[in-house]
């Protein structure tokens, strides 16, 4: 009971640093009941799957078909009729799935119902299974809180499942199926696995160092050999945040002065009227956020008020919100209009014009920060005036007529490249603030490792460090049941 209680409290711990709100609605419920939802979309369709777990799993096959004991293959679809438990009435034609324990998703006795996708026939199928004894309908995420107790899954796992499920763009869904199928559980294993054979030599040196000739190269070696692992774990911190940005979406700012045809921007790139546009200045007021897919990465790109002086206190607070949308913002837009002029300020380097511009309308320049202007209005431009030095963060389209939309879209898809994760190419990154947390703090326990052997202090204590980055990494990659040293 004690180990219950605790396993719970632990779940929940894990679950609050965590993101999954689905997962954390889970409740204290004990493992021996047998569960089951609809595990497919709750509209009608051709098809619904209906999922079951748990110990009486068998019992779905035995009370509600007529499938014989040995006709039933593991894994392996059979068509059969389903009928009520009580009453033995025929509720749909499907096809049963047989998983048995440890070969399931959840690790658990389960069987999948594929049943017609008509409500009726679903409401009678969980009807019926509400019948047979010790099931139950599961809550939200249970099936993955099983999976992940049973040791199948482990938190990374669990996450990239999360965020394959909440992938809008192809680029998160790379991201999130080479993280669910355990590509980043595997990156943190490798190098516990190094830090647990430093350790051992670490041991060796200390305990036999002196009497069986292991000599000071064991530990320079072991130094070198942390030192190596220290780099290549810290190129992982250093991602720029990429991976995080892809999977929670690039926040661009369109920042300018007012009437320079943010608003018209946004309505172009969304393809409706998100915001109104006219030709009075300061029509805009409001940050107003629309959710995009720009060639397969996600965006969440924000309208502000054109930037300008005023003495209205209600205009102000929108220039405050405009200013800080830019601030937080990975993408700083820097809309102007092109028939303002001057042509010989195209010319300038890309970050002079930025600057400049950014001083114009009294915004903090960030050297840090990534921006791109957009000069607008390009069907007020006289064709023979068009002298502009067109580069990847300098693009010139009319919203009126949409005259350069494609190049300034070919440069804005380079750009989110850049600050996006390429899940096709590159090793798995870091898509969580939890994960870096863990990630950080091996890196620092490596280091104090470091300093403690540079120093020759004591290499007890050094050894407690390389223990302790262990154990950060192993937060990832191990199954509950072994961090509380029940299963180990
Ligand atoms: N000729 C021409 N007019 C444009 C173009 N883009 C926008 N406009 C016009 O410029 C005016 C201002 O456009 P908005 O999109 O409201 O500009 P804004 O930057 O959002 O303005 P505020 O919200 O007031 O800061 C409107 O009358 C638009 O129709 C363009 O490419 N060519
Ligand atoms: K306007
Ligand atoms: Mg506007």
């Amino acid at each position: 009971m004690m180990a219950v209680l605790k396993s719970t409290r632990c779940f929940y711990q894990l679950m609050f640093m965590s993101n999954f709100k689905y997962l954390r609605r889970c409740t204290t419920t004990t493992h021996r009941s047998t569960i089951f939802a609809l595990s497919s979309g709750l509209s009608q369709s051709a098809i619904a799957v209906i999922r079951i777990s748990g110990p009486n799993s068998l019992d779905v096959i035995r009370r509600m078909t007529r499938i014989k004991k040995d006709n039933i293959i593991p894994r392996k679809a059979l068509l059969c009729r389903i009928v009520d438990p009580k009453n033995e009435e025929m509720l749909d034609n499907g096809l049963l799935l047989w998983f048995p324990q440890p070969h399931s998703f959840t690790g658990e006795d389960s069987v999948e119902l594929h049943v017609h996708g008509g409500v009726a026939v679903v409401t009678s199928v969980i009807n019926a299974l509400h019948k047979l004894p010790g099931f139950r309908l599961a809550e939200a995420g249970e099936f993955t809180k099983r999976a992940y107790l049973a040791g199948k899954l482990d938190a990374t796992e669990v996450e990239g499942l999360a965020d394959l499920l909440r992938a809008e763009t192809e680029t998160q869904r790379r991201q999130a199926i080479r993280q669910a199928t355990g590509e980043l559980a595997g990156l943190y294993n490798v190098w516990r696995t190094q830090i647990l054979t430093c350790m051992a030599h670490l041991e060796a040196f200390v305990d036999f160092g002196e009497d069986q000739d292991i000599g000071d190269e064991v530990l320079n070696s072991l130094k070198t050999s942390v030192h190596n692992l220290k780099t290549e774990v810290d190129g992982h911190l250093n991602d720029n945040r990429r991976g995080e940005r892809l999977r929670s979406g690039v926040k661009v700012a369109i920042i300018g002065e007012p009437n320079a045809g943010k608003s018209s921007l946004i309505n172009i790139l969304g393809r409706r009227n998100v915001a109104i546009v006219s030709p009075y200045a300061g029509t805009t007021r409001d940050v107003l956020e629309i959710s995009l897919d720009i060639g397969g990465f996600p965006v969440v790109i924000c309208d502000t008020a054109g930037l300008r002086h005023s003495v209205d206190p209600v205009e102000n607070e929108g220039l405050r919100r405009a200013k800080e949308a830019a601030a937080t913002a990975d993408l700083v837009i820097i809309v102007m209009d092109a028939s303002r002029g001057p042509e010989s300020l195209w010319q300038w380097p890309s970050k002079d014009l930025v600057r400049h511009e950014c001083e114009r309308l009294n915004l903090q320049f960030n050297p840090e920060n990534n921006y791109m202007v957009l000069l607008n209005k390009l069907d007020l431009v006289s064709s023979s005036a068009t002298t502009i030095n067109f580069r990847p963060d300098l693009s010139a389209i009319s919203c009126k007529t949409e005259k350069g939309l494609a190049e300034f879209l070919v440069n804005l898809e380079g750009k989110l490249a850049q600050l996006c994760a390429n899940p096709l190419e590159e090793a798995p990154l870091i898509t969580s603030s939890r994960q870096r947390h863990h990630v950080q703090l091996a890196s620092q326990h490596l280091e104090t490792f470091l300093d403690i052997v540079q120093h020759q202090g004591d290499l007890a204590l050094a050894g407690e460090y390389l223990r302790r980055s262990a154990k950060t990494i192993r937060f990832h990659n191990i199954s509950w049941q072994d961090r509380h040293g029940r299963n180990a």
